[in-house]
């Protein structure tokens, strides 16, 4: 008689969000409430999670993660080195609310040191809703956690049968199931017939890869994003300097363009030691240095294919290092 496969020990850390979500009736589908149900509940609701890993279950948090802070990712992160430092632990999935499950990814990509898996999960209907997204979301995630093609691809995101990278991966629909999409630089692949599938690796680094070092910070630096609009103007900006922003990430229009009303601001602050990051609300494509602005003049920085959420955590960590615009630009070119 054959031996079992011995299967991978992953450890499923909750936070929050839809996935632990429950609404008043079954076509809930809007209005209900956020982090209701424990991760112990969550486990239990899924038993062919036994079949892929041996699963224990740790609550880290119960929030909707539109109240995620910094203090929350630091948390996290040191939470999750220690345990993939222990050789028991072969990988981890993080269950969150998908407003800003994007960004914890990221922050997570660039500040992981370990190979293995680390994989966040959410769900855009709650636990109590017809066609719950929740409980196959979570069995694909604990199986691509538990799986060795998922070793050294970076942090990744498992939603909707797919899997992209923190980085590149956005929510693009305020409710539907496939709202998560890498919609140009494009996915790394597919969850079916119970097996991850890889077609593309993300070639930014990312986990033990990066410069950056968390374990002995309690807070990152302020940094705050202004959006781009027609009659813009530098009011927003200014309020953002005088509570002592360290770091500004401006969410322009088209490729990155500044508003005349905004440059003497933005010039300003730069010259005050606040970074100032270039970066786009469109989207999709480059914020190139040197296009819409003079970045060498100005002493600016851009963001490249970044979004400005994401920028926003590239720019903490940039700032935890150093306040050179051309040493950021490199990280913004590296990660
Ligand atoms: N679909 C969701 O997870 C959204 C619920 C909530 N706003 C959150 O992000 O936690």
């Amino acid at each position: 008689e054959a031996a079992a496969p011995k299967l991978g020990n992953v450890t499923i850390l909750a936070t929050g969000g839809t996935i632990a979500g429950t609404g008043a009736s079954s076509t809930t589908t809007i209005g209900y409430t956020a982090a209701t149900v424990g991760v112990e509940r969550l486990i239990q609701a899924v038993p062919e999670l036994a079949k892929v890993a041996n699963v224990t279950g740790e609550q880290v948090f119960q929030i909707a993660s539109e109240n995620m802070s910094n203090e929350h990712w630091l948390t996290l992160a040191k939470r999750v080195n220690v345990l993939l430092a222990q050789s028991n632990v072969d990988g981890i999935v993080i269950t969150h609310g998908t407003d800003t499950l994007e960004e914890t990814a990221y922050f997570l990509d660039l500040v992981v040191k370990s190979k293995k898996p680390v994989v966040l999960v959410g769900a855009m209907r709650p636990s109590t809703a017809l066609s719950a997204d929740g409980p196959l979301n979570l069995y694909n995630a604990v199986l691509l956690a538990a799986s060795a093609d998922a070793v050294g691809k970076g942090v990744l995101v498992a939603m909707n049968d797919q899997i992209h990278a923190a980085r590149d991966v956005s929510k693009t629909n305020t409710s539907t199931p496939d709202s998560f999409k890498t919609t140009e630089l494009g996915m790394l692949g597919y969850i079916q017939g119970n097996k991850p599938y890889f077609y593309h690796v993300s070639s930014r680094k990312h986990t033990t890869d990066t410069e950056f070092d968390i374990s002995n910070l309690q807070s990152l630096p302020q940094v705050d994003i202004v959006y781009g609009y027609a009659n813009m103007g530098p009011a927003a900006l200014n309020a953002f300097i005088a509570a002592g922003a360290k770091g500004i990430i401006h969410a322009g229009v088209g490729d990155g363009s500044l508003a005349h009303k905004v440059v003497p601001s933005l010039s300003a602050a730069r010259k005050q030691g606040t970074v100032i990051v270039r970066a786009s609300r469109v989207g999709q494509g480059i914020v190139a240095r040197n296009g819409e602005a003079n970045d060498d003049e100005l002493d600016f920085v851009a963001a490249d294919t970044l979004n400005p959420q994401k920028a926003r955590i590239l720019l903490m960590l940039a700032l935890t290092k150093t306040g050179n615009s051309k040493e950021i630009q490199r990280m913004f070119y590296t990660y």
